[in-house]
C-alpha cells in the first residue's frame, strides 16, 4: 500500500514538472522579447525631441493608475514559493508597460514612416503582453495544481505511515499465530504417533488374543488346560481387584500407624511415660510388618499365577503341535490371472479359503486340493504372516527355541517373505522379528545375531569382517565345518571366547556372533548378510537365491550387568532361507548354476527325508540327519525338545508353474499332515543323543509332558561352577 502509495505520488510529481519548467522557460523567453523591442524602439527614438516627448509620456503614465495590464507579482501565488526555490520563479521585469502603450497610442499618424514602425512595435508589445497574461495564468494555475498534489502527497505520506503501523500490528500478529501453528502441530504429531504406538499395541493384543481364542476352539484335546486356563485367569482377575481394593486401606493403616507413632513418639518428648510409647511403637511396627507380609503374599500369589498362566499357554503351544505349515501364493508373474491368482484357463494354484488351495495341472490335469494350518493368498500382507509367528517370539525368552523356513520353488517369494523387500518398503518376517525380540528383551536379556549360507554343501559365515572376496570366488579357508559338541559351546582350541552355539548339540567352530542391541545394530548385520550372499540371476529370478541362509538369534539371560551363559542359550530363533528347488530344463541353469542347482535340490530332498523320518510314527525309523550339512546343524531345531517348527511353502499362482507349485505343495501338506505333532527329543543335559538312543524314544504323553518340562530353561551357572 505504501509503495503504490508513493509510486501515485511520484508519477504526479513527474506529470507536474516537466509542464512548471515548461512555463517558466515561456515567461522568461517572453520578458527577454519585450526587453529587446524595448532597445529596438529606443535606438528608433533617439531624436531629442520625440525623447523629450517621450519622457514627458511617461512621466504622465506613471501618475496613471496601472489598469490595462496587470502581471501577477510571485507574492500573490505563495504556494509557489513552497514548491520552487526562488531562482525558479519569473519576475517580470516592466517598470512602466503603460507608458509605452500610452507612447505607442499618441501622434502615431503624424510620424509617417515612424509612425508604421511604431505601429508594428505596438502590435508585438500587444501580442508579447497577451502571451505574457496567458503565462502567468498558466502559471498560477500549476501553482495550484503543484499545491494540490503537494497536499495529496502529505496525506498519501499519512495514509503511508498507517499502513505501515497496521502492517508492523499484522506481522506481529502473524508472528504469534505462526509459533501457535507450529506448537499445535508439535501436539498433533505427539498425539498421532502415541496413537500408532497404542494401536499398534492393540493390534499385536487382538492378534494374540485370536490365535489363542483360534486355538482353544480348535484344540479338542486342550480342554482340561483351557478350563485351568480359564480358572486361573479368573482367579487372577478376582485376586487383582481384590489386591487392588485392599491396597488403599494398607497404604492408610499405613499411614496412620506412621501418624500414630511420629503423635506418640512426640508425646513421649512431652511425657515421661516413655515404656508405654515404646510399646505402643513396638506394637504399631508389627502391625506394619504383618500388612507388608500379606502385601508380599498377594504379590507373590498374583506372579505365580501369572507364571502359570504363561506356562499353560506354552503347553498350549506345544499341544498344536512342533511343526506349523503356511502356505503363501505370490501375486502372479505376467497379466492373465483370474481374480484369486489363478490364470483365466482356470490352471494353476488358487486359494479356497483360509486353510487350503486347489491346484490344477496344465493341459487337463484333474483338481488337487491341500490343506495347511494356514493359506495367505497374494493379497496377504507381510503383518499377516507375521501374525502367526509373533505369539511365539516371547516363549524365547523362556527357553523355546523356533524355527521358520521358508521352501518353494525358486522366484516363489521366500526371500521376499522372510527378508522384506527394501524398495516397497515391506518388511519381511525377520526383521519384524528381531524388532520384536528385541523388544521383548530389554534390559534383561543379550541378543546375539549369526548368520551363515550353506553354498554347495559348503559353510561360510556371512558375518565374517573379513572383506575378501565374496561369492564363489571366496577363499577356501573362509569355509567352516559342524562339529558335534559336547558342552553345546563353541569354545575349543580353534576359538579364543567361549560362547554358547545357537545350534545345540552343534556348532559351527569359527563363526562370528555379534551382539545387537537396536535396530541399527540389526540393519547393519542384515545388510552385510544381503551383500554377502551368493545370488545369481537366472531365467525365472533375476535375484534368485543359490544358497541356504541361515540366521540365528541366540538370547542370553543377563544378570547385573553381565551375560551368563555357560549352558545353552535361553532361547533360540533360527531364520532359513532355503535356496529354490528349480528344475534345470526350465531354470536354463549350465555350468557352475547347473551344479548349484543340483546341490541345493539334493540338499533340499535330504530335508524332506529328515522331516518325514520325523513324521514316521514308528520307533526304529532312522532319521538322517547326517545326509546334508543343512539337516546336520540344525538337528536341533528340526523336532527337538521345546523346538517350533514354522513352514512357509512358497508357490506361485501361474499356470506355467504349476508343476513345481505341485510338488511344493505336496511335499508341505504332507509335513502338515504326518510330522504335525513332530517327534520330540529328549533333551540330556546339554549333550546331543545319539541318533541309536533317539530312535529309543517315544511319542507317549508322558514322553511328550517330561520333553515339554525339560524345554524349559536352565538355570545359568556360572563358568567357574561349569569348569568344576
Ligand atoms: N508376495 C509378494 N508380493 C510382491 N512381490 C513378490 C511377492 N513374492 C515375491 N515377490 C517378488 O518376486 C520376485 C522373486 O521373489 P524372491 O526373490 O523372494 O523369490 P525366492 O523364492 O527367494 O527365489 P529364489 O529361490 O530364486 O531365491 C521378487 O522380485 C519379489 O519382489
Amino acid at each position: 500500500m505504501v509503495a503504490s502509495m508513493a509510486s501515485s505520488l511520484d508519477a504526479s510529481l513527474s506529470y507536474l514538472s516537466p509542464k512548471a519548467r515548461d512555463k517558466e522557460n515561456d515567461s522568461q523567453n517572453g520578458n527577454r522579447d519585450v526587453q529587446d523591442v524595448l532597445s529596438c524602439s529606443r535606438k528608433k527614438l533617439s531624436l531629442g525631441s520625440l525623447g523629450d516627448r517621450i519622457r514627458a509620456e511617461r512621466s504622465r503614465a506613471q501618475r496613471e493608475p496601472e489598469s490595462s495590464f496587470v502581471v501577477n507579482s510571485p507574492e500573490a501565488l505563495p504556494c509557489t514559493s513552497q514548491i520552487l526555490p526562488p531562482q525558479h520563479l519569473w519576475t517580470p521585469n516592466f517598470t512602466s508597460p503603460n507608458s509605452e502603450e500610452v507612447l505607442f497610442t499618441e501622434d502615431s499618424a503624424d510620424q509617417g514612416p515612424e509612425a508604421a514602425e511604431f505601429d508594428e512595435i505596438r502590435q508585438k508589445l500587444r501580442a508579447i503582453r497577451g502571451a505574457l497574461q496567458r503565462s502567468n495564468t498558466q502559471q498560477a494555475e500549476m501553482h495550484a495544481m503543484l499545491s494540490q498534489a503537494l497536499e495529496r502527497c502529505e496525506s498519501l505520506k499519512m495514509e503511508a505511515a498507517d499502513a505501515q503501523r497496521s502492517k508492523e500490528h499484522h506481522h506481529h500478529r502473524w508472528c504469534i499465530l505462526d509459533q501457535e501453528r507450529e506448537s499445535l502441530q508439535r501436539m498433533a504429531s505427539q498425539s498421532r504417533s502415541s496413537e500408532q504406538s497404542a494401536r499398534e499395541e492393540a493390534v499385536a493384543w487382538r492378534a494374540w488374543l485370536r490365535s489363542c481364542l483360534e486355538l482353544l476352539l480348535r484344540e479338542v484335546s486342550l480342554k482340561p488346560a483351557t478350563e485351568m486356563l480359564k480358572h486361573l485367569k479368573t482367579t487372577e482377575r478376582s485376586l487383582q481387584p481384590e489386591l487392588l481394593a485392599k491396597m488403599p486401606s494398607l497404604y492408610e493403616s499405613l499411614a496412620d500407624a506412621l501418624g500414630n507413632a511420629r503423635a506418640s513418639g512426640e508425646g513421649i518428648l512431652r511425657a515421661p511415660q516413655k515404656v508405654e510409647a515404646d510399646e505402643r511403637v513396638a506394637q504399631l511396627e508389627r502391625q506394619l510388618a504383618q500388612k507388608e507380609l500379606a502385601l508380599a503374599a498377594l504379590e507373590q500369589e498374583k506372579r505365580s499365577l501369572r507364571s502359570e498362566v504363561r506356562s499353560l499357554q506354552n503347553q498350549v503351544q506345544e499341544l498344536r503341535g512342533s511343526i506349523r505349515v503356511f502356505c503363501r501364493i505370490r501375486p502372479p508373474r505376467g497379466a492373465g490371472a483370474g481374480a484369486e491368482g489363478a490364470p483365466g484357463n482356470g490352471f494353476g494354484v488358487k486359494a479356497e479359503g483360509s486353510r487350503s488351495v486347489c491346484l490344477k495341472k496344465p493341459p487337463g490335469d484333474r483338481r488337487h486340493d491341500f490343506n495347511f494350518d494356514r493359506v495367505f493368498n497374494q493379497q496377504a500382507g507381510q503383518r499377516d504372516l507375521f501374525e502367526e509367528v509373533g505369539p511365539l517370539l516371547p516363549g524365547i525368552l523362556e527357553g523355546i527355541h523356533v524355527c521358520i523356513f521358508a521352501y518353494g520353488q525358486t522366484g516363489a517369494g521366500k526371500t521376499y517373505t522372510l527378508a522384506g523387500q527394501r524398495s516397497s518398503k515391506q518388511p519381511g518376517i525377520q526383521d519384524l522379528a528381531i524388532g520384536d525380540l528385541l523388544r521383548l528383551a530389554k534390559e534383561s536379556f543379550e541378543v546375539r545375531l549369526t548368520a551363515l549360507e550353506i553354498y554347495n554343501e559348503s559353510i561360510q559365515d556371512l558375518l565374517s569382517t573379513c572383506e575378501g572376496a565374496s561369492g564363489p570366488s571366496r577363499a577356501p579357508s573362509e569355509r567352516l565345518e559342524v562339529r558335534q559338541s559336547r558342552e553345546g559351546l563353541t569354545s575349543d582350541a580353534e576359538t579364543e571366547e567361549a560362547s554358547p552355539s545357537p545350534f545345540g548339540s552343534m556348532r559351527v567352530p569359527g563363526l562370528k556372533s555379534w551382539t545387537v542391541q537396536d535396530s541399527a545394530d540389526v540393519e547393519e548385520a542384515l545388510e552385510r548378510v544381503r551383500t554377502k550372499r551368493h545370488v545369481a540371476s537366472t531365467a525365472l529370478n533375476e535375484r534368485s537365491s543359490r544358497s541356504h541362509t541361515v540366521l540365528s538369534l541366540s538370547v542370553l539371560r543377563r544378570s547385573a550387568g553381565t551375560v551368563e551363559y555357560l549352558g545353552v542359550p535361553v532361547g533360540v530363533l533360527h531364520i532359513v532361507d532355503l535356496a529354490g528347488s528349480e528344475r534345470t530344463k526350465v531354470s536354463q541353469a549350465e555350468g557352475l548354476q547347473m551344479k548349484e542347482a543340483n546341490c541345493i535340490n539334493r540338499s533340499l530332498s535330504a530335508l524332506a527325508d529328515v522331516l518325514f523320518a520325523l513324521g514316521d510314527s514308528s520307533s526304529s525309523a532312522h532319521v538322517p540327519y547326517r545326509n546334508s550339512k543343512l539337516t546336520y546343524l540344525l538337528q536341533d531345531a528340526l523336532g527337538g525338545p521345546g523346538c517350533k517348527t514354522f513352514l512357509f511353502a512358497q508357490v506361485s499362482p501361474d499356470a506355467q508353474d504349476a508343476h513345481e507349485s505341485y510338488s511344493t505343495l505336496t511335499f508341505a501338506a504332507r509335513v502338515a499332515t504326518s510330522v504335525q505333532k513332530g517327534r520330540l527329543r529328549l533333551r540330556t543335559g546339554n549333550v546331543s543323543p545319539s541318533p541309536r538312543r533317539e530312535l529309543r524314544e517315544r511319542d507317549s504323553p508322558s514322553a511328550r509332558e517330561e520333553n515339554w518340562r525339560a524345554a524349559a530353561p536352565p538355570l545359568p551357572r556360572r563358568r567357574e561352577e561349569a569348569k568344576s
